[in-house]
């Protein structure tokens, strides 16, 4: 992971690579590359505080050394949020959720194959009966991670039937864990979040419901989480999936994004491949993001 190129961190590159001391300019340029990185006004305000106060309080000159209190600021406050995966009981029942082409179905094989590196034996649920399309590329993707898939019987059949459906076989067949695709379409969001708890009120007939993750754009930025606010508000999210992130230049959205929904971010998506979700390290990001 470390040799990604990723495109958020240019902002910084700059900024430390430049002249040895502190000065103004060092100021205005953080705050620039704070906002480019869509860290927010909020955060970035409260990060250049905190800065500038232990700069003037320890008597700081060096930019090589104000890059070190940053990424120990950014580390700090990102991990204020737990980022474990609790997926303890058997099976455990994992709902992903969120608006159209986000990455749900993506994520959604990413994250079977990742279980899989751990032994745990996954099924995932076809449970966006709308499209036929979403179905079969969830079926792909279920292929490509060497995990089982539980289709519809027919298109647009009852979306909580094959949610209850893919958790009967869980339990029947011993399986670990059961992820369940939904739908995203926003524009019955009304409709949308009825489904969505009809789905759960189903599932939690036969086992309780471990995760809720809402999966997140990161290229979209603070719109994409606009958009989501139904579901944050309504599907009982327990956790965040922020995608694409290796062609975002807002990965300060990592951490706005936690502090706006108060939900941890429990996994990151950074390419198309099968290979290219991993768990959430505040430390390893934190690096990352300013190098
Ligand atoms: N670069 C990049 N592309 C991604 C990532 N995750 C998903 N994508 C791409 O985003 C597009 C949409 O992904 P889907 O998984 O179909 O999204 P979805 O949310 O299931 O979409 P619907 O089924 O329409 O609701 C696809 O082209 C994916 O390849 C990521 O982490 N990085």
């Amino acid at each position: 992971m470390a040799e990604r190129s990723w495109s958020f961190s240019k902002a910084f590159r700059n900024i430390f690579s430049g002249p040895e001391l502190i000065t103004e300019d060092t100021w205005d340029e953080l705050e620039t590359a704070l906002i480019t990185a869509d860290f927010g006004p909020d955060v970035s305000e409260s990060i250049l505080d905190e800065l500038r106060a232990q700069v003037d309080r320890h008597h700081v000159t060096e930019v090589k050394e104000l890059r070190l209190m940053l990424r120990e600021s950014i580390e700090d406050r990102l991990a204020k949020f737990d980022p474990t995966l609790r997926l303890q009981e058997r099976p455990a029942v994992v709902l992903v959720v969120g608006v159209n082409g986000v990455g749900k179905t993506t994520t959604i094989g990413k994250f079977a194959r990742y279980l899989t590196t751990f032994d745990r034996k996954v099924v995932v649920g076809a449970a966006d009966t709308f499209r036929a399309a979403a179905v079969e590329q969830l079926a792909t993707w279920a292929e490509r991670a060497g995990v089982d898939v539980v289709r519809p019987q027919q298109q647009g059949q009852d979306p909580a039937s094959v949610a209850f459906q893919t958790v009967q076989r869980a339990t029947e067949g011993g399986y670990d864990v059961a992820i369940i695709d939904t739908a995203g379409r926003l524009q019955t969001k009304g409709g949308l979040m009825d489904e969505l708890s009809k789905v759960r009120r189903v599932i939690e007939k036969q086992a309780p419901v471990s995760e809720v993750l809402l999966v997140l754009d990161a290229t979209t930025g603070q719109n994409g989480l606009a958009q989501a606010e139904a579901f944050i508000e309504h599907a009982g999210v327990t956790g965040l999936v922020l995608t694409k992130l290796d062609g975002s230049a807002k990965g300060g959205f990592v951490l706005s994004v936690q502090q706006k929904t108060g939900l941890p971010i429990k996994l990151i998506g950074q390419g198309e491949g099968i290979g290219d979700l991993t768990g959430f390290t505040p430390h390893v990001f934190a690096q990352q993001l300013v190098g």
